[in-house]
């Protein structure tokens, strides 16, 4: 099997193309390839299929050409991946599979978003975020007040204390949460304020850990959910949101109704064959 690896600000993924959707990829296989000792390493899977292809996408097929099917490193699925797009976008393009730069609808298990590209940055229209409840994740012996968000997939979004810092947490275990409020599980979101920047109107850093995959350096779906209640706390109906993680910097931008853009670096770093 062939495969290219790639990344979105550190959140990499291993990309495998089947465009006719032959491939019946299982779990334990998608464990095996992002297993970071004993396969290539990764915090995901993306699968290029035609969206008319898989039973997935079909009926997105009018909408989208391209399904991006994505697995957390477990194996587990997963209906939306902010940075899987971006990159699985980098890909078709590199691979020339779609023509248009300035309008590439990607079909995912959260519906049809679409990404446009600018040279190194590939930002994405995101399906809206929505606030929707309140929730609290705790770290050891460390509780925090969070904000449950919607982005296709879920999402606990949680301010530090007053004077916490991000790397005092550890996140080698997997955070605990409310169960009933999230019972498919959640990607948890721990943020902080960070020093003004000119070029946004708001600017936090955060870390994450996924659902599926752990601590990652990076999660674009996150960051949108960061910069959704970052939005919202500072009173403002619109607005630019730099959000850093530790693989770098994404930026989230709410610039009408119901238009979110989720923007950021995606590069392909390696291509390979399975033995
Ligand atoms: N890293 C991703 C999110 C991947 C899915 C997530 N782990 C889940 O299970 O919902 C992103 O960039 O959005």
């Amino acid at each position: 099997m062939h495969f290219s690896k790639g990344h979105g600000t550190g959140n990499d993924f291993v990309i495998v193309e089947d465009v006719d959707g032959a491939l019946d990829l299982s779990a334990t296989q998608v464990a095996d390839l992002c297993h970071r000792r004993f396969g290539i390493g990764a915090d995901g899977v993306l699968r290029v299929v035609r969206a008319a292809k898989d039973p997935a996408g079909a009926a997105m097929a009018g909408d989208a050409e391209w399904f991006m099917d994505y697995r957390n490193s477990d194996g587990s699925i997963a209906e939306m991946c902010g940075n899987g797009v971006r990159v699985f976008t980098r890909y078709l393009v590199a691979h020339g599979l779609v023509s248009d730069l300035s309008d590439i609808p990607v079909a995912t298990r959260a519906g049809v978003v679409h990404a446009v590209v600018e040279g190194d940055q590939i930002r994405v229209h995101m399906k809206s975020p929505s606030l929707y409840a309140a929730g609290t994740a705790t770290t050891g012996p460390l509780t925090f007040p969070g904000v449950a968000v919607d982005c296709g997939n879920p999402h606990l979004v949680c301010q530090l204390h007053d004077g916490l810092a991000l790397d005092s947490l550890d996140l080698h275990v997997a955070p605990g949460f409310d169960k009933t409020l999230f019972p498919s599980g959640v990607n948890v979101e721990f943020v902080v304020p960070a020093p003004a920047l000119p070029e946004a109107d708001l600017h936090v850093a955060m870390r994450v850990y996924e659902r599926g995959s752990g601590e990652t350096l990076s999660c674009g779906s996150g960051a949108l959910a960061v910069g959704a209640v970052a939005l919202r706390d500072a009173g403002l109906a619109m607005g630019t949101v730099a959000v850093d993680l530790p693989g770098g910097r994404l930026t989230v931008t709410h610039d009408s109704e119901d238009r979110w853009w989720l923007a950021g670096p995606a590069v392909l770093v390696a291509t390979g064959e399975l033995l």
